[in-house]
């Protein structure tokens, strides 16, 4: 089990996070929503260990975790771009493998396995990113906004792929793109006014003032 609890952020007299918890096992898919500008993405590179906390308190079973990308327990998948551009299409494929990479994806990429990651949209290198991230072999995958250059039919195939190792891996995921991101969770928390929120479903979000009741 990850658990992190105690977090405090502070960007000048700006605290972000205030003994915020998050917890998430091994064979769980936790959804995280909030607000732009809450700490959501904050939290994830506070867990990967790339943004210091001024405090933080970070256990995977029960031992302490302090530079969590040193090591091979958590791979996390950031908002920005990270594969190198000059990586062609095939070769991320091949690395990737058939855990993630079905034939039907293999055929629908097929047009563009010759390019190098530069040379393709925002969705395409978006989508080959988060292949790569579900294909690692850590136990928890964090995943920064997985669907949001994603069109409906790709998301999909995530969602897919992120249900079938959401069955071993603990995996927390945002994305403003709270339906899909509801579709695959099995427990869904929002980040409000420095508190962390049970949600059990889209009332609630209403509650919190995440969406308002015309976006049923
Ligand atoms: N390096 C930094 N210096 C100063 N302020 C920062 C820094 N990084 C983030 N912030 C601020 O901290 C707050 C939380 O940012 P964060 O990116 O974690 O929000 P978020 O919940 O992921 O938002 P979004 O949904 O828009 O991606 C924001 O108001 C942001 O401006």
């Amino acid at each position: 089990m990850l658990q992190i609890d105690s977090v405090t952020l502070r960007f000048g007299e700006r605290e972000i996070l205030s003994g915020c918890y998050l917890s998430c096992k091994a064979g769980e898919i936790v959804g995280l929503l909030g607000r732009n500008g809450c700490g959501k993405s904050s939290l994830l590179k506070i867990i990967f260990g790339t943004l210091n906390a001024q405090f933080k308190h970070l256990r995977i079973d029960d031992k302490i975790i302090k530079k969590a990308f040193a090591g091979k327990n958590i791979a996390y998948l950031p908002q920005h771009k990270f594969l190198p551009s000059f990586l062609k299409v095939g070769k991320i494929l091949d690395d990737c493998g058939p855990s993630v990479v079905s034939q039907e994806t293999m055929d629908r990429l097929k047009p563009i396995a010759g390019s190098r990651m530069n040379d393709l949209s925002g969705g395409e290198r978006r989508f080959l990113e988060c292949l790569w991230i579900l294909s690692r072999p850590a136990t928890y995958l964090l995943l920064d906004e997985p669907f949001s250059e994603i069109a409906p039919y790709q998301i999909e195939t995530l969602q897919d792929i992120i249900r079938e190792k959401g069955k071993e891996k603990g995996i927390i995921l945002t994305d403003h793109l709270y339906r899909p991101l509801m579709e695959v969770s099995d427990r869904i928390v929002l980040m409000h006014n420095n508190a962390v929120y049970n949600i059990r479903n889209e009332s609630d979000l209403v509650l919190y003032n995440y969406i308002s009741e015309l976006s049923f």
